[in-house]
């Protein structure tokens, strides 16, 4: 029996002969292809507001379970048990990258992620492994997806992730979390040159990151940069849109090599000041935090993307009426298409599970309405 089942995983693990695809709203969204409701997916949608989760977490460690295949799998499919997603995403973390690079990261609870030796100085750039073997070091990921995207049995699509250059830079640098990013932001301007290189570098693991996960059986791939609104403007063009640009371009260069086409989002928290630059940077979907109206940022994105969010995740602490309220002036905002819908930024821990499936049934609710109940007129 239990050799029976080490073989059914051994098969699953294989990144072929998928499940088809049952509902591909998702997918139709970001490409700017018609659909008949809004699809909505949350980020952090696996994670602690779930009891399930905690349970399923207590007593483990956060990056040992991060390297179990088995695990990842599990934790991704939970909120798909609970609510009518249209779209799933991979169980895993940023900080796995600065990881394969060589630098220790844990998770401390109670404090989050902590690196016991951050980079002090440019000499430290030494510490990082020069030739970073990304199949070998990130293979747990690349099996998580692959038997995730089996077990998901085809019912959303899998989205793969990974964190944007300077927001790894500033955690490698930071040590963890920072109200002011001032050790990350000092590199900037004292050491141009080293920021830039390490910028290059961790670019060169993405992109091999990204193509991995790819190949692993991930259907669209998502770009956290969560500390870009650290930056101005002028430092954001300069350290942050160069290479999220080079990301997308190089990975999108690759996999038309192999007749892949899978849509990328790009997700700048807090840098609204850069919305036109970001709808123009190759990504098919630009993802925004709460503090952007979606009338302006369709006027500014121009229809040339599709867009992503917005709604505060503190709404969900309203009651159920005043959500499917504010749900439905996000889709009179944005429109019901070209467009996903999500939060601003994840789910906060003591988050109601039942507001989130409130969230979604209303986004679902309110936009087939307003599609004409997705009836023939949409084809
Ligand atoms: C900055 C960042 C990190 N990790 C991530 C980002 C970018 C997105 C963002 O801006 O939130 C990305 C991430 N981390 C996690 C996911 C899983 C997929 C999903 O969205 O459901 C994703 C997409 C799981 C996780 N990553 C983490 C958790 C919670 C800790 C746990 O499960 O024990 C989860 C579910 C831990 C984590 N990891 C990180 C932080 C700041 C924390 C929180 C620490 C804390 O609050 O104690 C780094």
């Amino acid at each position: 029996m239990a050799a029976a089942m080490a073989m059914s995983n051994a098969v699953l693990c294989e990144p072929k002969d998928f499940p088809v695809l049952k509902n591909d709203t998702f997918l139709r969204a970001a490409r700017g292809q018609q659909t008949q409701h809004v699809p909505v997916w949350c980020m952090r949608q696996a994670g602690r507001y779930l009891p399930e989760f905690k349970e399923y977490r207590a007593g483990k460690d956060f990056f040992d379970t991060c390297r179990s295949p088995e695990a990842c799998c599990e934790l991704t499919l939970q909120p798909l048990r609970r609510f009518d997603f249209d779209a799933s995403i991979i169980f895993s973390d940023i900080l796995v990258v600065p990881q394969a690079m060589g630098l220790e990261v844990q998770m401390v609870p109670g404090k989050g992620p902590t690196f016991p030796d951050p980079l002090k100085d440019p000499e430290d750039l030494q510490r990082l492994k020069t030739e970073v073997d990304v199949k070998k070091e990130l293979d747990y990921v690349f099996k998580a997806i692959t038997l995730t995207r089996h077990k998901i049995e085809g019912k959303v699509p899998l989205i793969g992730f990974t964190g944007a250059p300077w927001t790894l830079m500033a955690y490698m640098i930071e040590g963890g979390g920072s109200k002011t990013q001032s050790k990350a932001k000092a590199w900037l301007y004292r050491h141009p040159a080293a920021s830039h290189m390490l910028l290059k570098r961790l670019t060169d693991v993405v992109v091999d990151y990204l193509l991995g996960q790819a190949a692993a059986g991930a259907q669209a791939l998502q770009v956290f940069d969560s500390n870009a609104g650290f930056l101005g403007p002028q430092e954001f063009k300069e350290f942050s849109l160069p290479y999220l640009r080079d990301i997308a371009r190089r990975v999108k260069d690759r996999l038309k090599e192999t007749g892949q086409d899978l849509p990328m989002i790009v997700f700048a928290k807090d840098a609204h000041y850069a919305l036109e630059d970001l709808s123009q940077s190759y990504y098919e979907v630009v993802s925004l935090d709460w503090t952007i109206d979606p009338r302006s940022a369709r006027e500014r994105t121009g229809g040339s993307v599709s867009l992503q969010g917005n709604m505060d995740p503190c709404a969900l602490y309203a009651p159920k009426e005043r959500i499917s309220e504010v749900v439905q002036k996000m889709l009179e905002g944005f429109g019901t298409q070209r467009y996903v819908a999500n939060l601003g930024h994840g789910l906060y821990p003591d988050m109601d599970p039942a507001a989130v499936g409130a969230f979604v049934d209303a986004v679902h609710q309110h936009s087939r309405r307003m599609n004409g109940d997705g009836g023939d007129k949409l084809q």
